[in-house]
């Protein structure tokens, strides 16, 4: 073991496993954000790396920052390390794993082995369309759109939560949920009957879904800003749902471990998009509650891993104290999964969600546009 400097007047001694990474890798992360930070956000970057690679902090700058801010960096460290991203995970409770333990192990859910298949996925997209590249397009693409303000103006319009519809074609839960899918046909009139946002699949392998999806949405005049609704592990997912005109990603707090969580909101946040950060149980809450920045927490009534549904989820999360600090900090809650009738919707209103996202109830109806005067129980187009 050795120990870390944290400058002249803020000495902090930490423990940081060995070896030290090669430089290389140790700067991947800080090159990766350099680019886009404002000036403040690059003096933060600038600590944190100095303290990742035991380098002398100058003290002016280093006494803005938390010492929480400043473990972060120990745990960038760890994660750089390669050796820990799934023991980081694991200490927070995350069961799904990025790799197999032993290339003989099989996936212990469905869920792990969507990110399992992701992990290589993402690596082969790498090839063809690195970084700087996706990072440029990012840059070009036109501004992103309000997300949240969509979902604040449809809540206070209609009183009633404000519809994420979701484009989906199929689910491995469901199999396939529509079979004349056509995704801006179905977006068109979505937006006509009063979605505020819609939520769009992307992933080929389970859902059926695409990144042409979201383009062609986005450049067929629908207004409604977008959620790519992907399986995000690395930042490059967010600059390239960025660059096909997404104005939203989904980060899910099963698979992403805090520090994640943290890094991928900052570069929501540079890129102007909103981050929907979906939790499933008390302890998932819980950590995403004591992360800064969060607006947007979307409570999953399914089970990634079994498949399972209950709608009182929702309702159990936001019980109590949980409650209390989700209202205190302004965070707008989304109901998700397994709403069907106006019932159902006015269970979910009455435990505190201000949206709701919703794709079977909608997408498998002969006209999904008009079904969603039947979901709510009245038509939310005016
Ligand atoms: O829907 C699945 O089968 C599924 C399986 C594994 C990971 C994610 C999965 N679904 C994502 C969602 O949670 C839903 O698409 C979304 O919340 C809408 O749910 P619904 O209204 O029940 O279609």
């Amino acid at each position: 073991m050795e120990s870390a400097r944290i400058g002249a007047s803020t000495r902090v001694r930490v423990s940081i496993p060995s070896p030290i990474p090669p430089k290389s890798r140790r700067n991947l992360l800080f090159n990766e954000f350099a680019p886009k930070f404002s000036s403040k956000s690059i003096q933060k970057a600038t600590v944190l790396r100095c303290v990742r690679d035991q380098e002398t902090v100058d003290p002016s700058l280093a006494q803005n920052y938390k010492s929480d801010e400043l473990i972060n960096a120990i745990e960038v460290r760890e994660w750089e390390n390669g050796k820990s991203v799934d023991e980081i995970a694991a200490k927070q409770g995350i069961r799904i794993r990025r790799h197999p333990a032993k290339a003989s192990e099989s996936p212990r859910n469905i869920l792990e082995k969507i990110v399992w298949d992701k992990v290589t996925e993402v690596s082969e997209f790498k090839k063809t369309k690195p970084l700087n590249l996706v990072k440029e397009a990012a840059e070009q693409a036109p501004p992103a759109r309000d997300f949240l303000g969509a979902l604040k103006a449809s809540y206070h319009r209609n009183g009633v939560p404000a519809l994420i519809a979701e484009v989906k074609k199929a689910s491995p839960s469901r199999g396939i949920l529509r079979e004349d899918f056509d995704p801006v046909q179905v977006a068109k009139a979505y937006e006509q009957y009063g979605a505020a946002c819609l939520s769009i699949l992307t992933d080929q392998k389970y859902f059926q879904g695409s990144f042409e999806n979201l383009e062609v949405v986005r450049k067929a005049g629908v207004k409604c800003p977008l959620l790519c609704k992907e399986f995000i592990i690395e930042t490059w997912q967010i600059y390239y749902a960025r660059a096909k005109g997404a104005d939203a990603v989904l980060l899910i707090a099963a698979v992403l471990p805090d520090l994640d969580i943290r890094l991928m909101t900052m570069i929501c946040k540079e890129l102007g998009l909103t981050a929907l950060i979906e939790v499933h149980d008390e302890r998932e809450m819980d950590r995403v509650l004591a992360i800064d920045g969060v607006q947007l927490i979307g409570i999953n009534n399914r089970d990634l891993g079994t498949f399972e549904v209950d709608i009182s989820n929702t309702k159990r999360l936001l019980e109590g104290e949980r409650g209390e600090i989700i209202r205190k900090k302004d965070i707008i809650v989304v109901g998700e999964s397994g709403l069907f009738t106006p019932k159902d919707i006015s269970y979910v209103q009455d435990a505190g969600v201000k949206a709701v996202l919703v794709g079977e109830s909608l997408i498998k109806k002969s006209d999904p546009g008009k079904a969603i005067a039947g979901l709510f129980g009245k038509d939310i187009s005016i």
